[in-house]
């Protein structure tokens, strides 16, 4: 724990963030490197990640590690956006890969347990950090590659598509989509809006409404995965797969990506507290708690 913590206090950053989207804050610095992040939660807890930084190839490996399936809590969002941050202040670091260290699950998304029997002003906290994730990840400077090495339903879907390449486990139990009609829920406009810039409208459309997790083959022929391997190799071909993207000057290859992204973050900057109350007024009302109180007692069923 103490080792962990002068990691983190050695690799703490502060540089002002290099957004070309414009909307992130931060501080000036850079890591010692090479450098292991450990993140804590609440500086006490178990790790939830590690970060790995290779110097020698600008290269940064962000395993994911919140047991029992990685589901995006608000502690975690933050860490997740936290970790992001200083990788992006570090001027050695030029591409995160993003992957699970848990077998079989990448991420089983937004922690459902934060979205029920809360109250408004806490469901409203969360909500920010998962709006602050996507911002961070979507308009992210570095290289983004998803290696994903499991399950990967609705939040844990979004993730990898805020990533620039997404690598995934050709494994037929895995499964990927945006789920969110299966919970009686509904996917958010800038959640949409990320699925139609990767896999188009009339496939977006179809799999929004009706909460299709499809399997890596039927994810690949979509595009919503750029690419199949097996399991082993993951990572090994992420970090390939980094150095195609590698090879193109940085400024080109972050012009563009900010021509494209940009109209679809500046959507929600310019919408982010409606955003937050529309989420709060949705999710708190009591029909839409009994249909995830009914998913939650169904996951547990399905187990016993
Ligand atoms: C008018 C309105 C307009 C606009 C709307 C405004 C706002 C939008 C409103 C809402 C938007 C919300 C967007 C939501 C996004 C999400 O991400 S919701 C989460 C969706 N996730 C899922 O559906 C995944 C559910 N989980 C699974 O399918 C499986 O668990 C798995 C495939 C991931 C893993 O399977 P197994 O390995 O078999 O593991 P278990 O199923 O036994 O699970 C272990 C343990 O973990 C608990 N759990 C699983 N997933 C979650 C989760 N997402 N959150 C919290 N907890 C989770 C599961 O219950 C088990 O718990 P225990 O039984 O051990 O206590």
């Amino acid at each position: 724990m103490a080792t962990a913590l002068r990691r983190l206090a050695k690799c703490s950053v502060s540089a002002r963030l290099l957004s070309f989207a414009g909307h992130s804050r931060g501080r000036r610095g850079h890591f010692a490197r090479p450098c292991t992040v450990v993140a804590q939660r609440n500086f006490s807890s178990a790790s939830t990640m590690t970060v790995d930084l290779d110097s020698s190839t600008g290269i940064a490996v962000m395993k994911l590690h919140s047991p029992p399936v990685n589901s995006l809590s608000l502690d975690f969002l933050t860490e997740i956006a936290i970790s992001l941050e200083k990788l992006e202040m570090n001027k050695g670091c030029r591409g995160v890969v993003v992957t699970s260290a848990l077998p079989k699950i990448f991420s089983a998304g937004l922690d459902i347990l934060e979205m029920y029997g809360k109250s408004p002003e806490r469901c409203g906290e969360f909500w920010r950090a998962v709006q602050e994730m996507w911002l961070k990840f979507y308009s992210s400077r570095l290289v983004t590659v998803a290696a994903i090495n499991g399950s990967s339903p609705a939040g844990g879907c979004l993730l990898s598509m805020t990533c620039d390449y997404r690598i995934m486990a050709d494994n037929p139990r895995y499964s990927i989509g945006l789920n969110e009609t299966q919970l009686g829920i509904v996917a958010p406009f800038w959640f949409k809006d990320t699925m139609v810039n990767t896999v188009g409208h009339r496939t977006a459309e179809i799999a929004l409404q009706l909460g299709l997790l499809y399997s890596p083959q039927d994810a690949l022929k979509i595009g919503m995965v750029d690419e199949l391997v097996p399991e082993e190799k993951l990572v090994s071909t992420a970090t390939e797969a980094m150095a195609r993207w590698f090879a193109i000057p940085d400024h080109a290859r972050q012009i563009t990506k900010s021509a494209m992204r940009k109209p679809t973050i500046d959507k929600l900057l310019s919408a982010r507290e409606t955003d937050i109350s529309n989420f709060v007024s949705f999710i708190t009302k009591d029909s839409i708690q009994k249909s995830l109180k009914l998913y939650l007692e169904n996951l547990r069923k399905k187990k016993a």
